[in-house]
């Protein structure tokens, strides 16, 4: 449909309404299991930020979901093996529909669900939502970037766990957006290493805000938060690692010096590993080892894995290697398997 008139939306070329949350809550409606599934997850996840739960939350899974099969294939190995270490680690799937780009490049499974560029993101709502129902169902809890500020009201229901990402963690918009998160929220620290703009996003986002959002019918609605109560911060490294216990001890006296709850998750991947997915392992292996020196403000780890190990170039969907990443590179399966039943053979000896 052509603009009324040649003075605005210049550089807007079309234009198409898509389905209210409402509508895609009635067409992929969350299930019982489902919705027990995530409430019960938020509790525990709020009782490990408060320390009355001493797990170590993990945040597990591929740096992308493309391949529905495939996030089915790994969530049953997933959930096998967070039923087998549930004593000491609380593991939570990590699906990530919405990728923010340094540059350009494929945005996610919601906006591109073809990865053809038909941008056709209705259909990745519907997608995106019916994994999530289908992961909730079977017991896994799910966690996610929140990055579109439009999408929570789609899929927020489904969600346990979500994280602001270093490109995002100074925008306004991404702190309003996570005071009116229901599940607790991570802020990453900036890709250069800045922790302030972290800290500062936790500052704000625990408080009320007042924004432009979208209702369940989605209209454009004023919409005023209460401030998420459960904010901590995620060290992902910036121009060199921050996972050492120098740098977490500088990272939560940082918190406390600003009066927050000193609760940090380390992201194994991204800059802690140097973008080197095997050195992941490593990097896990010391914050277990600083967790078990008594470290209080280490609640959890993030780690980016997939069925088979590294990542390939985008193609053609029929040329893509199954079970492998189209975003950043990942450990493989077995791998993450080793690496966590270690950790959890390594905090047992500790809880006994
Ligand atoms: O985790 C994923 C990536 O690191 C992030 O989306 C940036 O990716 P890019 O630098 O390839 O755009
Ligand atoms: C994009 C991500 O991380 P970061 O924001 O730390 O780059 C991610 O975890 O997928």
């Amino acid at each position: 449909m052509p603009f009324p008139n040649a003075f605005e939306n210049l550089n807007v070329l079309s234009q198409q309404t898509l389905l209210p949350p409402s509508a895609l809550h009635d067409a992929v409606p969350a299930s019982e299991r489902a919705t027990r599934t995530v409430s019960s997850a938020r509790k525990t996840l709020g009782n490990i930020l408060r320390g009355t739960d001493h797990r170590l939350l993990v945040v597990v899974g591929p740096c992308s979901i493309h391949d529905i099969s495939a996030a089915m294939a790994y969530a049953q190995r997933l959930k096998a093996l967070a039923d087998e270490v549930s004593d000491v680690l609380f593991i939570v799937m990590r699906v990530y529909f919405e990728k923010p780009r340094t540059t350009v490049g494929w945005k996610g499974l919601i906006n591109d669900p073809r990865m053809d560029d038909s941008f056709r993101i209705e259909d990745g709502l519907h997608i995106a939502r019916k994994l999530l129902v289908d992961l909730n169902d079977m017991g896994l809890p799910c966690g996610t970037e929140a990055l579109d500020p439009i999408t929570p009201q789609y899929l927020g229901d489904l969600i346990a766990w979500s994280a602001i990402g270093a490109r995002t963690t100074e925008s306004q918009t991404h702190r309003e957006l996570a005071s009116g998160l229901s599940s607790p929220v991570g802020f990453k620290n900036g890709t250069d290493g800045n922790l302030d703009v972290a800290v500062n996003a936790m500052l704000s986002a625990a408080q009320r805000h007042a924004f432009l959002g979208i209702n369940e019918h989605g209209q454009v609605a004023l919409t005023h938060t209460r401030g998420n109560a459960f904010v901590h911060l995620i060290l992902r490294g910036g121009s060199v690692p921050n996972y050492d216990s120098v740098s977490v001890a500088q990272a939560a006296d940082e918190l406390a010096a600003a009066k927050l709850p000193v609760n940090i998750v380390v992201d194994c991947s991204h800059a802690n590993s140097r973008k080197n997915h095997n050195l992941q392992s490593l990097v896990l292996k010391d914050v277990v080892g600083q967790v078990m020196d008594g470290n209080r403000a280490i609640k959890g780890v993030m780690l980016e894995s997939n069925l088979f190990e590294g990542n390939q170039k985008l193609g053609k969907p029929e040329d893509l290697k199954y079970g492998v990443s189209i975003t950043d590179a990942c450990l493989s399966w077995e791998a993450t398997e080793a690496g966590l039943r270690e950790a959890a053979e390594r905090l047992r000896t500790q809880a006994h």
